[in-house]
């Protein structure tokens, strides 16, 4: 879909900004380019769409080289977004959201329907915002506004250069989410440059880790933070590289522990029986649709209540709201353990069926797990997607 070949920009002056680049974005795929400030990334961004031409190599979108399409009609193939969202000042949010459809030739009731689609789809409700001004707007709701503005023409790419760099970062962490949800929806190609290691982590399908001018990884987020390839990339993304990998290395069903599971209908003599067959105190109870409905202790002595003779497990059962599913992050399962003070927790399938749980132990094998895997064999953990309105 996008492709560089050789591309080298060497400025007037003589710097080198990028030099032998060689980077393929497949279509559909996000792609992250980190790295500390001044090496290359903006410049690298800004050779897709023309803003800047390369001094050596081509750069190709869909097969054919950027330098052969007029670069205004180049541009509205390709989203923009900057850090400065540079809105409008004195147009409204829904006309900021509408100006490249209309002036692609859209008819203006047609482009303001479609602007308050991506609004919504941004998480602003036009109703509220559609007809205020940008300096009406928090710094990220502005953000999302570039974000809405950059998808109205529907381009098959989007730049994106440290949109999110200007916000704090609880909302920064809202608005890649927010994204993350968006880009599962429309499955933009996505070109990303940021030089925090932990939004290219948790963004890219696949990480371009710079230097000098020069790309020295490129692989999956895993593999990077599991197999840095030198010295540079190792020290790039951090001594606390095995604490990043938590958040790409998903719960898999080996990690699961098996306890006694019984059903809310079952009478407490027979639950009490499974658990002492399988040595243990407590099991897992499953409502009449196999959905997690919580977990029955072994009845002690000093039981206030115990269990008479025809009692069902119903009666004796006590609720367990956490869960995780299968495929969260390992870090969302260390969370969430603490969060519920919880000495287990119950992983489910994507129907919502009970499938194991998860142990400090058993965290604490899957941890090993991650450290120690041949990394490439790591499949990417889902992103936890909690959208939060107004952020
Ligand atoms: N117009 C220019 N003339 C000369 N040198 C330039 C020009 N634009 C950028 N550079 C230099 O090229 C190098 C790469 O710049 P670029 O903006 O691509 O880096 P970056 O990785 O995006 O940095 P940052 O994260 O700080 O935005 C830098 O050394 C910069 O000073």
């Amino acid at each position: 879909m996008l492709r560089f070949e050789h591309v080298s920009k060497r400025y007037p002056d003589g710097t080198v900004a990028v030099d032998d680049l060689n980077l393929e974005v497949a279509e559909g795929e996000l792609v992250t380019l980190v790295g500390p400030s001044g090496c290359g990334k903006t410049t690298t961004m800004r050779m897709v769409n023309r803003l800047e031409e390369p001094t050596e190599g081509r750069v190709l979108l869909d097969g054919r080289d950027v330098a052969s399409y007029d670069p205004v009609r180049l541009r509205r193939q390709i989203g923009y977004v900057i850090q400065q969202v540079g809105l409008f000042p004195h147009r409204t949010v829904l006309d900021n959201t509408a100006t490249v459809p209309q002036l692609l030739g859209t008819r203006r009731s047609e482009a303001r329907r479609r602007a308050a689609e991506l609004l919504e789809l941004v998480g602003l409700d036009p109703a509220v915002y559609g007809g205020r001004y940008p300096d009406q707007l928090s710094g990220g709701q502005r953000q999302r506004v570039g974000v809405a503005r950059a998808l109205a023409a529907d381009p098959p790419v989007l730049l994106m250069d440290e949109p999110f760099g200007a916000v704090d970062p609880v909302v920064r962490e809202h608005l890649q989410n927010e994204f993350l949800r968006l880009q599962a929806e429309v499955r933009k190609t996505v070109l990303f440059v940021t030089h925090d290691i932990e939004e290219a982590v948790r963004l890219g399908d696949r990480i371009a880790v710079y230097g000098q001018g020069r790309i020295e990884q490129f692989d999956s987020p895993a593999a990077v933070l599991g197999a840095p390839a030198n010295d540079y990339v190792a020290s790039f993304v951090g001594s606390d590289r095995g604490l990043k990998r938590l958040s790409v290395t998903p719960v898999e069903k080996g990690d699961l522990e098996q306890p006694p599971v019984v059903h809310l209908s079952d009478s407490m003599a027979a639950a009490t029986a499974r658990m002492r067959e399988q040595g243990v105190r407590w099991a897992v109870v499953l409502d009449e649709h196999e959905g997690l409905h919580g977990w029955v202790a072994i009845p002690g002595g000093n039981d206030p209540a115990p269990p008479v003779d025809g009692d069902a497990v119903a009666g004796h059962a006590r609720r367990m709201e956490a869960w995780l599913p299968l495929g969260a992050s390992l870090k969302k399962a260390f969370s969430t353990m603490l969060q519920y003070d919880a000495g287990w927790i119950a992983v489910l399938d994507e129907e919502d069926r009970f499938l194991g749980v998860l142990t400090p132990a058993s965290l604490h094998e899957a941890l090993r797990r991650s450290i120690d895997a041949d990394v490439r064999d790591i499949a990417r953990a889902e992103v936890e997607l909690d959208t939060v309105p107004g952020a």
